[in-house]
């Protein structure tokens, strides 16, 4: 089956499922991406910060040199690590991904905070007392020399995450390039929907992360609600004769949203992507988004007193 799109702002098409990468291991992922690709998928999520690039591309490279895929089949999409928002690091950054995956091009390039560390070789840069060593780059300067890297035909796309609505209109108000999506944590626990329905009335369409509620996070604690296991979302699930994976994701593309569930299991990475054969009705999408419980899972809250912290406002 042809991956279902939609259409980006730029005319390009974004398919609607994406795999997820983040703590997708090396010596795995390079196996999960091909198991992906032969299962549908066309789009494929990675970060610098996952540091497991070289083996996504090496998973895409793979089936293009099988001939299953040709380079322009596939929707490749990184991320610029908060340590390089320098508007002079920016080039140098995406090329250096580029290398790691092999590639000669990224579909979709996304600042991935808006907050920003200083320039480093590590990934969270610290003082002596254990504390972030954070910058000062406005966002509007670091996404200039992002468009940069659309005009070098380095990238085809440009887009944001973990942008909040006013550091949306700041970027929409005054970018030469607009942003195509905005990736946010997006599920039942955080629905996000006043920061989607404002960037959905800018053209922007919304990538939800961590659909599942990322039951495998490093900070996952035995006291966590668990969103995969919650009884309502189950009696959906048994209702469609669906998996609770498949209602989560299948809810946030009735949302409009695209969506990038992770997994490195074959199985699971099928079943997430059959998706697009039911439909969730009113009552079950309310069902969905009445637990009455509210979680964020990357909440980088080590970064909460930088000045482009997104989520001060937050309930
Ligand atoms: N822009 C940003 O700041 C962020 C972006 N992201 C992106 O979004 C992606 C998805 O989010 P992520 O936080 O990884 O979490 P997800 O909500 O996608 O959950 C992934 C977890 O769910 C498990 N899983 C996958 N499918 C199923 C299934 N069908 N049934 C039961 N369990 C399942 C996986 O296990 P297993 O792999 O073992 O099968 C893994 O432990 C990331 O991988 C990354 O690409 C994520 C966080 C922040
Ligand atoms: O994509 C992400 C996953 O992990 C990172 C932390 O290690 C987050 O900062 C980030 O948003």
């Amino acid at each position: 089956m042809a991956a279902p799109t939609v259409t980006l702002n730029n005319g390009k098409q974004f398919p609607i499922v994406g795999l997820g990468t983040w703590n997708s291991p090396p010596g795995v992922v390079a196996q999960a991406v091909k198991d992906a690709i032969d299962a549908g998928y066309r789009h494929f999520d990675g970060a610098h910060v996952y540091e497991n690039e070289h083996e996504v591309g090496e998973g895409i490279n793979a089936k293009i040199a099988e001939g299953v895929i040709k380079r322009e089949d596939v929707f490749v999409t990184s991320k610029l690590w908060c340590t390089f928002h320098d508007p002079k690091d920016v080039r140098g950054a995406l090329e250096h991904t580029l290398k790691q995956l092999n590639l000669d091009y990224l579909d979709l390039y996304l600042m991935h905070w808006p907050i920003c560390y200083q320039k480093s070789t590590e990934l969270f840069p610290k003082n002596e007392a254990g504390e972030i060593l954070h910058a000062n780059f406005d966002i509007l300067d670091t996404y200039r020399a992002m468009e940069e890297l659309v005009d070098a035909g380095l990238t085809k796309s440009i887009g944001i995450s973990n942008f909040n609505i006013k550091q949306v209109e700041y970027i929409t108000k005054n970018a030469r390039i607009q942003p195509v999506t905005n990736q946010v944590e997006c599920n039942p626990y955080l629905l996000n929907k006043e920061l989607s329905d404002f960037c959905k009335s800018k053209n922007i369409v919304i990538t939800a992360y961590s659909p599942l509620g990322s039951p495998g996070r490093p900070w996952a604690t035995p006291d966590d609600r668990v969103l995969l296991k919650e009884p309502k979302l189950l009696e959906i699930a048994q209702k469609h004769n669906k998996t609770p994976a498949q209602i989560l994701i299948r809810y946030q593309i009735q949302r409009g949203h695209v969506v990038i569930p992770k997994s490195v299991t074959k199985d699971r990475i099928i079943s997430n992507f059959d998706v697009f054969n039911f439909t969730l009705s009113d009552s079950e999408i309310k069902d969905l988004e009445n637990f009455n419980y509210t979680e964020r899972i990357c909440s980088m809250s080590q970064d909460k007193h930088h000045p482009a912290y997104p989520f001060n406002d937050d309930a």
